[in-house]
């Protein structure tokens, strides 16, 4: 496309040259190819504008800014644009085609459950026969199911690769597309070039405060996803949703805890392995089952189902994709185990509320002590979250075990001190700190009963452990099957050692 063209599209002036061919767009200069414009982006760390150069020599033939800053040469034709994220995201649309116009997009936000949300409505929509793909903090699939990671480890990549996985659904053959959101993404305009048809919320609690400031902030960047959807899905048990409804140009709402809503769960049973509870929908009432175990999953199923209903699948169809569901690896994840041995669960949380959530409802199927493994992140990640989560873990569970969890450049020292800090103020002492992640959960994994639970907290399905300058290869399923094996062995050498 012409650079006058697509500047034309963006509604922007050319200083010069528009005859330029431009193929793509790209922010990292490193990732520039022949034909691409480069966006330099002033960012929180360093201004694009000094990467010009490096752009140009690997082949950029025109740069959109802000305005050049004084003292740098940019040899190609400079755009002057007002916001360089957002001509980032229009430029990467206009270069794909506008690939969300062709497509039905679910987009999913919220602090806590976008994952299982996003991964529940791209199977109830392909269970209906609707050719789906999904683009998630787990990868991205097209209608194929086939797992695919993008060149960088996001939930939502930036704008460019957004825009290319979807012209690659829409390639696919694909329908539907369950998009999830992540508020950085939101922020930073990501994907402020996609036509949204649904957009579901979640919910939300303190996270991420260390980018959005505050959390208004954070409320506001994560909104931007209801505002631009002409259909929202509001979780009225969330404090937040009566901020959220007039922003909305048309809404559904769900509960999970008996509040008036549109889409409701009552009767819930929480089974040792699934949950089940009478779906109220605006079709009428109907028994459901959902294939999992975590109280608060009822709510991402109501989320889940009031989206995809919003896309056109009846309520019948919904309740038997439910059934078949199987689970997102990592989310209340259990590791397989053998008669007298504790069970032991694999889960994500890694916020207070979300940790209190898990533990509440792993209790209701422990007939035993429950235990915590967990750690919280150092490096950039926000400090303020240790304290309470060692509040709330050593109040929610029987016993804890500090450790660590990608404490980067952090002295874990210092983050094993805080958390304990927040349980000592809480005037508890149920806790231990074994700084080794391993040694950390076959302990607790040892000295569990066979009627305990140990719950390891905070990794889920992450692939790497950051520990100091290194990352080191982390599966914490595997962590868990080693732990009881070496339980096993202990128990075959000293049979009197029971715990
Ligand atoms: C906090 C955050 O999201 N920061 C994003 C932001 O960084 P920034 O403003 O600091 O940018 P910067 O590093 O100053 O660079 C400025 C510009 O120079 C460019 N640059 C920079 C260096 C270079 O060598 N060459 C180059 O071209 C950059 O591409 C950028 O366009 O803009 C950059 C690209 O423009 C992003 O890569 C960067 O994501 C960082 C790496 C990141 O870690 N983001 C995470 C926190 C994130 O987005 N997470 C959410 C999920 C969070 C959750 O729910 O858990 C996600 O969607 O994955
Ligand atoms: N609706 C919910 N309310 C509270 N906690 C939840 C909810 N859903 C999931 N969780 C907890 O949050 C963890 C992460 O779930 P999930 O990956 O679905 O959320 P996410 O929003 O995608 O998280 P992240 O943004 O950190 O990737 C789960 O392992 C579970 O402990």
């Amino acid at each position: 496309m012409r650079l006058g063209d697509l500047a034309a599209a963006l509604d922007l002036p050319v200083a010069s040259d528009p005859s330029v061919e431009v193929t793509g767009v790209t922010h990292q200069a490193d990732w520039a190819r022949p034909g691409d414009a480069f966006v330099a982006i002033r960012g929180a760390r360093v201004d694009g504008h000094s990467f010009i150069g490096q752009a140009v020599e690997r082949g950029a033939v025109a740069v959109l800014g802000e305005g050049l800053p004084e003292g740098i040469d940019c040899p190609v034709p400079y755009v002057v644009v007002p916001a360089a994220r957002a001509a980032l995201a229009d430029a990467a649309a206009e270069l794909a085609g506008h690939p969300s116009r062709g497509l039905q997009i679910l987009g999913v936000t919220g602090t806590d459950g976008k994952t299982t949300t996003s991964c529940l409505a791209r199977h109830l929509l392909r269970e209906a026969g609707r050719s789906t793909g999904l683009l998630s903090t787990v990868g991205y699939e097209l209608p194929d199911g086939v797992l695919r990671q993008p060149p960088t480890h996001f939930t939502t990549p930036e704008a460019p690769q957004v825009q290319q996985i979807l012209a690659g659904e829409v390639a696919a053959g694909a329908e539907t597309v369950v998009v999830e959101a992540s508020s950085h993404a939101l922020a930073l305009d990501r994907v402020r070039a996609v036509d949204f048809d649904v957009a579901a919320w979640t919910n939300l609690t303190g996270e991420h405060l260390d980018f959005h400031g505050s959390m208004e902030g954070y409320f506001a960047d994560k909104a931007k996803l209801v505002q631009r959807a002409p259909f929202a899905v509001l979780n009225a048990d969330d404090p937040w949703t009566e901020q959220l409804l007039p922003m909305a140009a048309s809404h559904t709402t769900y509960s999970a805890e008996g509040a008036d809503a549109d889409w409701r769960a009552t009767d819930v049973v929480e089974g040792p392995d699934d949950l089940r509870f009478t779906l109220h929908s605006p079709e009428g009432s109907r028994t459901a089952v959902l294939p999992m175990i975590g109280r608060f999953n009822v709510a991402n199923a109501l989320a889940a189902l009031a989206g995809v209903h919003a896309l056109g699948v009846d309520v019948p169809t919904l309740v038997d994709g439910l059934a078949t569901f199987g689970g997102v690896p990592g989310r209340m994840e259990m590791v397989e185990h053998g008669e007298g041995e504790p069970r032991v669960i694999v889960d994500f949380a890694h916020t207070a509320p979300s940790l209190e959530k898990a533990l509440a409802t792993v209790r209701v199927t422990t007939q035993g002590r429950l235990w915590v493994v967990l750690g919280s992140a150092g490096g950039p990640r926000d400090p303020s979250k240790r304290a309470p989560l060692g509040e709330t873990a050593t109040e929610c569970a029987d016993v804890v075990i500090f450790t660590e969890e990608d404490h980067r450049d952090t002295p874990l020292q210092a983050i094993l001190d805080e958390m304990e800090r927040g349980a000592r103020e809480a005037g508890r002492d149920n806790f231990v700190s074994i700084g080794d992640r391993r040694e950390a959960i076959e302990y607790a994994v040892s000295a569990a009963g066979p009627a305990d639970t140990v719950l390891l907290a905070g990794k889920g399905p992450e692939e790497t452990l950051e520990r100091d300058t290194e990352t080191i290869p982390w599966d914490e399923m595997s962590e868990a099957r080693r732990a009881l094996q070496v339980r096993r062995e202990a128990l075959a050498a000293d049979p009197a050692g029971s715990p």
